[in-house]
């Protein structure tokens, strides 16, 4: 029997696509000034009417912290902003929390940005295929295409914030002053990771912020800029990280414990999912580049030959993973537990050791750099880097153990 010969006409879904331009073309949205804590509030709340057309139930970890189940009621949805804004339980001040609107926008931006399919025009366009030269980083860490630009919607976003009177950025060789009595101070690595972006591996952002230090306001700006952008982790009021991966996570600490929303596309909100993170006091991964095994130490070598073997304090053999993306490795650990380093000077303190550091130590883990604690570090230049050792307290205590675990060869490895 001949087969039917039907003719499929597709119709492309009304609401048409404009042509992608990072950063969209936009002024000022969302528009400065415009917004209150109340009007943020007012305007963005999700419900579950619109949650529930996905069929999948969202807050598990909030139904299984509460004790209950089943099904999420509407007014267990929590969004980033309204957690922020004190009905979650933390209270942060307003300031904070309008600039908390404006980094969870750019962060939204991103993660549009790194799921594009434009993202290799969007290199030729600028002519940066190659990464651009700066002072902050050669060969390796010259910056990509899409460093930059989530660097100009990050700073896009701090400026219309109002808020912040200087960003300083793992892309920027010295930092930005933004506004004279802008409370906060901002830390960035707006992208890192971005060398696997052509892979589709996850990156993220990662920030910290400090409060504007008034003492300082006499000085010339961009004296006042590196200081106040030189402060040790334990000034930080807030930090940060977005992993973009195969969910967008928002995971943040206000000091008073670490908590993760997750992006909820169908609403645009990032919803708590992970209320009060714990990391657990031991878990049973580690997470290195171990093609590096020869360069390192004798007693980070002893470390994980001996936990691998199943021959440590918890007689158990341990798993590696290392996906080489900064927040995914810390992301996994936050959740499983383990520890996640990098023991060569590579990682930056003021961009990415202390915000992560403060996350985890709200988690009840701890950040070293192998001998220190790294928030009682004091920087004393912007882009300084050191070894990087973040995780359970038990993991950590007992690698800390082998004293020597701190890798001094640092040959410059070609990937
Ligand atoms: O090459 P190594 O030592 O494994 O370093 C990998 C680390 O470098 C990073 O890619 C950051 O380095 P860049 O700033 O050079 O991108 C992290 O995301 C990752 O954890």
């Amino acid at each position: 029997m001949p087969l039917p010969t039907t003719i499929i006409t597709i119709t492309p879904p009304s609401t048409s696509c404009p042509a992608p331009i990072f950063p969209p073309n936009r002024p000022h949205f969302p528009p400065r000034n415009l917004f209150t804590t109340k009007t943020i509030l007012h305007n963005h709340r999700p419900t579950m009417a619109n949650l529930s057309g996905f069929g999948f139930s969202i807050g598990s970890r909030l139904v299984a912290s509460s004790g209950t189940s089943g099904s999420v009621a509407d007014d267990e949805v929590r969004t980033l902003i309204e957690y922020a804004a004190g009905e979650g339980g933390a209270t942060v001040g307003d300031d904070l929390v309008l600039l908390f609107h404006q980094l969870q926008y750019a962060c939204k931006r991103i993660a549009a940005l790194v799921a594009s399919p434009f993202n290799s025009s969007l290199g030729k366009h600028k002519g940066l295929s190659g990464g651009g030269a700066s002072a902050a980083g050669s060969g390796r860490d010259a910056p990509k295409p899409l460093d930059i630009v989530s660097n100009e919607i990050i700073l896009s976003s701090l400026k219309n914030s109002g808020k912040v009177a200087v960003m300083a950025s793992e892309e920027d060789d010295t930092p930005i002053w933004i506004t004279d009595d802008g409370p906060f101070v901002v830390v960035t690595d707006p992208l890192d990771g971005s060398r696997n972006i052509d892979a589709s591996i996850p990156t993220g952002t990662i920030f910290g912020i400090y409060k504007r230090l008034p003492e300082l306001d006499h000085l010339p700006k961009e004296e006042k800029a590196l200081l106040n952008s030189l402060q040790k982790g334990t000034n930080l009021v807030a930090a940060g990280y977005v992993l973009y991966s195969s969910a967008t996570i928002f995971c943040t600490s206000f000091g008073s414990g670490t908590h993760a929303f997750t992006l909820d596309h169908s609403t645009g909100d990032f919803i708590l999912t992970h209320p009060s993170l714990k990391i657990p006091p031991r878990g049973q991964i580690y997470s290195v580049n171990d093609a590096r095994y020869f360069d390192w130490p004798n007693g980070l070598r002893q470390y994980i030959d001996t936990v691998r073997q199943g021959k440590g304090r918890y007689p158990k053999k341990y798993s590696a993973r290392y996906i080489c993306s900064l927040v995914a490795d810390f992301h996994r650990t936050l959740l499983y537990g383990g520890v996640t380093m990098n023991p060569r000077d590579h990682l930056r303190l003021v961009y990415e050791a202390n915000p992560l550091s403060f996350l985890v130590e709200q988690a009840g883990g701890k950040g070293s750099d192998g001998k220190s604690r790294i928030l009682s570090i004091q920087p004393v230049k912007l882009h300084q880097r050191l070894p990087l050792f973040l995780g359970s307290l038990e993991d950590m205590e007992e690698l800390e153990s082998y004293g020597d675990v701190q890798q001094k060869v640092n040959p410059g490895y070609e990937v």
